[in-house]
């Protein structure tokens, strides 16, 4: 039952047993060696079943994993009734217990597939309507500012969720982008964001979208507060708000007391999560900078993972056979982190993206039935556009003590095939060679072969990799919006999948609001030493230090 604790699952204490046995054993040159169908056993093709054309393949067979292993695996999904719950979640049942909320980014998605009962879900095409027709009316040049001109400048204000999302889509997108209109993303409440962005925008010409779930966000409101000042010091009448700001929130009474008018809002609803939330009307931005049809494609991507992750049994099931990977190393190897390696430079901000999507969701010690776990849950999520993190932290994941399951990440063509597509093949042979070298390394045979009778022990010892490290790869043929979709859908079930495991709640963030309440407390004491209460000495003394240099 989900809620429980993983560890009491009979298939769990199974994988500790085999852990404990056989992990010496696990040994990815062997495993290669004795079986030359591995490949084609570990490694699935997803294609869309209708939508828009995606294709990608998993191949996971340099997993520290054996078929045994993964039907265990495979088990300990079942007794968790991760089944159970994924149709819960479809059916918009409250699985966000702590919330009472349903958990509903599907049906953002959804194109009138699923049949989903729950209040907004109805209002799900309207809004995507609007959002057309906004987009239509800026793009066009249609919508003017309010000295006449056209908007060449967006600049989307949010946090988190609001922000995160639209940065990594329109910066994997980019291709598809409308390059005479420029966008901004400030999120940071530290005004030197705000500043460098303003400093490069014309008021007559940028449109701020202010992008608040909740629309009472510090940063948000404060940088959203600063933009209208400075818009208002060009414009000097608040009439003209309505040409330049729009609001993308579930709280419109609130939107409406900042003085964005009702026509200027697009609505979401409570069942749509932060970190999931690029799909809804947070997605403005995106379908500005690439067009309404590819913001739409986005989603039909995304759809399609929907369908294929409710439909598809356990054992074929891509986003379970990730989830139960990264159990495998998190839980029984103690790896702490995974690493998202996509060699695409447009992806570079996905592993940003999926730090929140992941920690946010799977960070968590309490069940949803408050117990304390006795075991791991979610993983430091971290990682860099490939080649560039070769040069930098690539030693380590090939020589350090730490075992860091990988994602591998790549198109297999390219939007900029320059020099004849040289670089990408260059890319790519980088993308191939690194799994490989992860998994198979140097031994220190082949070292001494290499550097001769001459070298010392300690040299040669210094160029053994040991190898066996694990890592996934995933390949498709180009990064198109649809394609972009089903991958972030095919992460967010993974996590899904694991939280339901865990046992935990993966929809809410109890654990972002002691930090805010105490800067709440903090700022009001930052005038005068005296006024410094309340704290420990540390506190009270980086704030002391901190008042020798205020200034207004
Ligand atoms: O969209 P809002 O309400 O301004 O919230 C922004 C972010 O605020 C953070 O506090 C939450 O941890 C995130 O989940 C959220 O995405």
């Amino acid at each position: 039952m989900s809620g429980k604790l993983a560890s009491e699952y009979p298939s769990w204490k199974k994988l500790q047993q085999i852990f404990d046995s056989e992990h010496s054993k696990l040994v990815l040159k062997d495993l290669f060696a004795q079986d030359p169908e591995r490949f084609a056993k570990f490694s699935r093709e997803y294609s869309s079943s209708d939508g828009p054309d995606v294709t990608f393949l998993l191949d996971y067979s340099k997993n520290l994993i054996t078929q045994p292993v993964l039907d265990t695996l495979f088990s300990l999904v079942r007794e968790a009734e991760v089944e159970k719950v994924r149709d819960q979640m479809f059916a918009g049942e409250h699985i966000n217990t702590s919330e009472d909320r349903a958990v509903l980014h599907v049906a953002l998605r959804n194109f009138n597939d699923f049949s989903i009962q729950e209040e907004g879900v109805d209002e799900v095409a309207g809004v995507l309507a609007h959002i057309k027709e906004f987009t239509d009316a800026v793009r066009s040049g249609e919508w003017k500012g309010y000295t006449g001109k056209t908007i060449n400048t967006i600049v989307n204000i949010g946090i988190g969720g609001s922000d995160l999302g639209p940065v990594m889509v329109t910066e994997a997108l980019k291709a598809y982008a409308k390059r005479d209109l420029t966008a901004h993303f400030v999120s940071n409440i530290d005004g030197t964001h705000l500043a460098e962005t303003l400093r490069v925008s014309d008021p007559e010409r940028t449109l701020f979208i202010i992008a608040s779930k909740t629309f009472t966000t510090q940063e948000t409101i404060t940088n959203a507060e600063s933009a209208r000042d400075w818009f208002l010091a060009s414009a000097k009448d608040k009439a003209h708000v309505a040409k330049h700001f729009v609001a993308l929130s579930t709280n419109t009474k609130a939107v409406t007391a900042f003085g964005i008018s009702e026509s200027n809002i697009l609505p979401f609803w409570d069942w749509v999560g932060g970190r999931y939330s690029l799909w809804s009307a947070i997605g403005l931005s995106i379908a500005l900078v690439i067009g309404y049809n590819h913001f739409e494609e986005l989603l039909k991507g995304a759809h399609g993972v929907d369908k294929h992750f409710k439909e598809t049994p356990i054992e074929q099931n891509l986003p379970v056979i990730l989830a139960v990977l990264g159990i495998w190393y998190n839980d029984f190897y103690g790896a702490q982190t995974h690493a998202l390696l996509p060699y695409d430079q447009y992806l570079h901000k996905f592993a940003d993206y999926f730090q929140q999507g992941d920690m946010e969701s799977n960070g968590k010690f309490i069940t949803k039935g408050g117990q304390r776990v006795d075991y791991q849950t979610g993983p430091i999520i971290w990682g860099a556009a490939g080649t560039n993190g070769q040069h930098s932290f690539y030693q380590l994941v090939h020589q350090g003590t730490k075992i860091i399951p990988a994602d591998f990440i790549a198109p297999a063509t390219t939007h900029n095939p320059i020099s004849h597509s040289k670089h990408h093949r260059i890319l790519l042979s980088n993308f191939f060679a690194q799994p490989e070298a992860l998994a198979f390394g140097k031994t220190e045979e082949e070292v001494r072969k290499e550097v001769g009778a001459g070298a010392s022990e300690a040299l040669v010892k210094s160029k053994v990799f040991e190898g066996n490290r694990p890592s996934n790869s995933i390949i498709f043929p180009l990064l198109t919006p649809a394609t972009l979709g089903a991958l972030i859908a095919l992460y967010e079930h993974k996590i899904f999948v694991q939280g339901v495991v865990w046992g935990i709640n993966s929809f809410d963030q109890m654990g972002v609001e002691l930090g805010k309440v105490l800067a709440k407390n903090i700022l009001a004491q930052l005038e005068k030493p005296e006024d410094v209460k309340g704290h420990d000495s540390s506190t009270t003394g980086l704030i002391h230090y901190y008042q020798k240099f205020r200034k207004e």
